[in-house]
């Protein structure tokens, strides 16, 4: 039987290595790229298409940092039998090298590796939705998304999955419910990451859990030959998986062991459900006032539209 699969960030690393890996995988696999820059999906349609002369890939257009771009590209969904939220940005990361070298003579030398815990900051930005880039992108706009498509991923006797791709470096005192877009801080990342999954866990309480499942996969690695097919261990493994096998407190982790072997491992999730719940509740808040930021943006434009068109 066929089954629609949609991917956000397709275009390159582990959302592109995902498709070639399901494209091998299931010959009955129809692929939806989405992705922002059209020009790189077209180059990652055709490099599936070369491996996979035959496969079903289908191009579409999303900015997950764009409210606006992620309304419309719902639109044009008519099924989905899975969902990967796996586009992400860390803009200008900065390495403090005085606690990497710290780090190295230290027992926490493998936690460091693994999570880049108190190694990274970023620097973030606003975007043209007055939210900051990172939350925007890694969160927000896959979470407009969920909103948009929830009568399609939730309808009665069909189940869909949604497969959200977290990080090691997701961590809890990354993160402030008083700061979800994380303005004042200097980790967005690893806040919007730690954001994503509680949220995974509010969704599916709050959502029909028994149709819609989140799970959150981890890259990480214990070697250094981290590659996006690796990365995309753990997404691989959950299009395999019956969704009742499945845990909504657990967090599926990509690993790779010393000789090279990729596995994937379930481990539970430190998270506060209440504290998910309230993330959850301000996010529909900001959802209400994008959308009406939005309406009044566009509304703005058609008067201004008329206004040009009678003086001309
Ligand atoms: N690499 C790693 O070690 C790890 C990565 N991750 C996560 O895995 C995911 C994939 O990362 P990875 O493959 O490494 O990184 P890449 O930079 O290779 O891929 C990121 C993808 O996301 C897309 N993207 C970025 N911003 C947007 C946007 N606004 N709208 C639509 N698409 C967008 C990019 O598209 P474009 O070509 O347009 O830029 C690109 O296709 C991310 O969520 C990342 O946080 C998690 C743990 C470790
Ligand atoms: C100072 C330099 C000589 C060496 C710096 C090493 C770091 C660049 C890397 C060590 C752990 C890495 C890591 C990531 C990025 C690169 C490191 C900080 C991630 C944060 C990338 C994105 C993720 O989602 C998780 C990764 C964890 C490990």
């Amino acid at each position: 039987m066929e089954r629609v699969v949609i991917v956000t960030g397709a275009s390159s690393g582990i959302g592109l290595a995902l498709c070639e890996r399901l494209l091998t995988e299931d010959k009955q696999v129809r692929l939806c790229l989405a992705c922002r820059n059209v020009q790189r999906a077209k180059a990652a349609r055709s490099a599936l298409l070369t491996s996979h002369t035959n496969a079903r890939v289908d191009l579409l257009h999303l900015d997950v940092g764009s409210v606006e771009s992620v309304l419309n590209a719902a639109k044009v969904a008519n099924r989905i039998d899975f969902m990967y939220l796996n586009a992400g940005i860390m803009p200008n990361p900065q390495v403090d090298v005085g606690a990497f070298f710290k780090g190295l003579f230290s027992s926490n030398v493998i936690n460091m590796f693994a999570t880049a815990e108190g190694l990274l900051t970023q620097q973030d930005r606003l975007n043209s939705d007055g939210l900051q880039e990172v939350f925007a992108t890694n969160l927000f706009g896959h979470f407009i998304l969920i909103r948009e498509l929830e009568p399609l991923l939730c309808q009665t006797g069909h189940t869909s999955r949604v497969v959200w791709t977290s990080s090691s470096n997701a961590r809890r005192s990354a993160f402030s419910i008083n700061d979800i877009q994380h303005r004042e801080g200097t980790e967005p990342y690893s806040s919007s990451k730690y954001a994503s999954d509680m949220l995974s866990l509010a969704l599916n309480r709050n959502m029909n859990s028994q149709v819609c499942l989140v799970c959150s996969p981890l890259i990480f690695t214990n070697t250094f030959t981290l590659t996006p097919y690796n990365g995309a261990e753990a997404l691989h493994w959950l299009f395999l998986q019956k969704p009742e096998s499945l845990d909504p407190r657990a967090k599926y982790h990509s690993l790779t062991s010393g000789l090279g072997k990729n596995y994937t491992k379930p481990r539970l999730m430190d998270i506060d459900g209440e504290m998910a719940e309230v993330l959850f509740s301000k996010l529909r808040e900001l959802e209400k006032v994008v959308r009406r930021n939005l309406c009044e943006r566009n509304a703005d434009n058609e008067a201004h539209q008329r206004y040009l068109s009678d003086i001309e």
